[in-house]
């Protein structure tokens, strides 16, 4: 069977001048269909730089994407991004930065009425349907993630790429969004790949989660079965045996092998 998504070989350097600098080295992997599967790491080691490979916004110097064997070499609606800046147009409204996307994935294959009916759907599916007619500036930070997160599954990626989509909001503000993200991909089984820097977060998301050493020249170090059965219930889980190990097993990776030294 082929991966889904297959990441093959990554190394990225970016160049300045006479200046190289080697971001990621040799990254490979492979994600299943419908896996949610996160990737860890300290500050700088690339995690957004591997994102923004797979997204088709960077090219990888040596290796490539492959999304259901084909090479991914520019964006595209196959792979939404949701960024921790929700990037929605202020001048539009809530139900116009949805249809944008809507209007441009689906022009020929759906009608006015579908594409209307969608851009609902798609709002009701983050419970954001009664701020319809706002505009960003009215709404809190986490109903803006929601809206993003809305404008990302109207596309009907193969592929949803989440770079730490919770990382400005308050506490309690994320704790409902990731149980939102959560139900989501429950109901949807969507492919996710996410970013993080937050340990609980990626242990209670994911399925997978890939723990990054330092850069330069970061690789994958260690890669972590998450084998809790979904749905997952966060207080349940407080308690949970598999859940304390696995939490345990990235603090270690992250806070014992390989720790962040503050660059001089
Ligand atoms: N366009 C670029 N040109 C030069 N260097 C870059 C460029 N983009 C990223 N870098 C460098 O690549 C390294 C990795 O950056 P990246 O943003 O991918 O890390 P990160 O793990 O996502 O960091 P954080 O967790 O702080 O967001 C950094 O040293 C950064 O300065």
């Amino acid at each position: 069977m082929t991966a889904y998504l297959k990441l093959d070989h990554i190394d990225k350097t970016f160049t300045r001048g006479a200046a190289t600098t080697e971001v990621l080295k040799d990254i490979s992997l492979t994600i299943d269909r419908g896996e949610y599967v996160s990737i860890i790491g300290h500050s700088g080691c690339g995690k957004s730089t591997l994102l923004n490979i797979v997204a088709g916004l960077t090219r990888a110097t040596i290796g490539g994407v492959l999304l259901e064997d084909r090479e991914v070499n520019s964006p595209g609606p196959d792979r939404a991004v949701v960024f921790q800046n929700h990037s929605l147009l202020p001048w539009l409204t809530v139900y116009q930065n949805v249809r944008l996307g809507v209007d441009k994935v689906f022009a020929k294959s759906k009608s006015r009425t579908e594409r209307h009916d969608w851009t609902l759907h798609n709002l009701n599916l983050v419970q954001m349907a009664h701020a319809a007619d706002k505009r960003p500036s009215e709404i809190s930070g986490g109903m803006k993630q929601r809206v993003g997160i809305a404008r990302a599954l109207a596309m009907e990626p193969k592929v949803l790429l989440l770079d730490e989509p919770f990382g400005a909001l308050d506490a309690l503000t994320r704790a409902h969004l990731q149980d939102s993200v959560m139900a989501l991909h429950q109901k949807l089984n969507n492919t996710i790949l996410m970013i993080t820097h937050d340990v609980d977060e990626a242990v209670l998301l994911s399925d997978r989660i890939v723990m990054m050493t330092n850069g330069p020249s970061a690789r994958i170090g260690e890669v972590l079965d998450v084998p809790l059965p979904h749905p997952r219930k966060r207080l349940e889980l407080a308690t949970n045996a598999t859940y304390l190990k696995c939490r345990q097993r990235v603090l270690e990776f992250l806070y014992e092998r390989h720790r962040y030294i503050e660059a001089a």
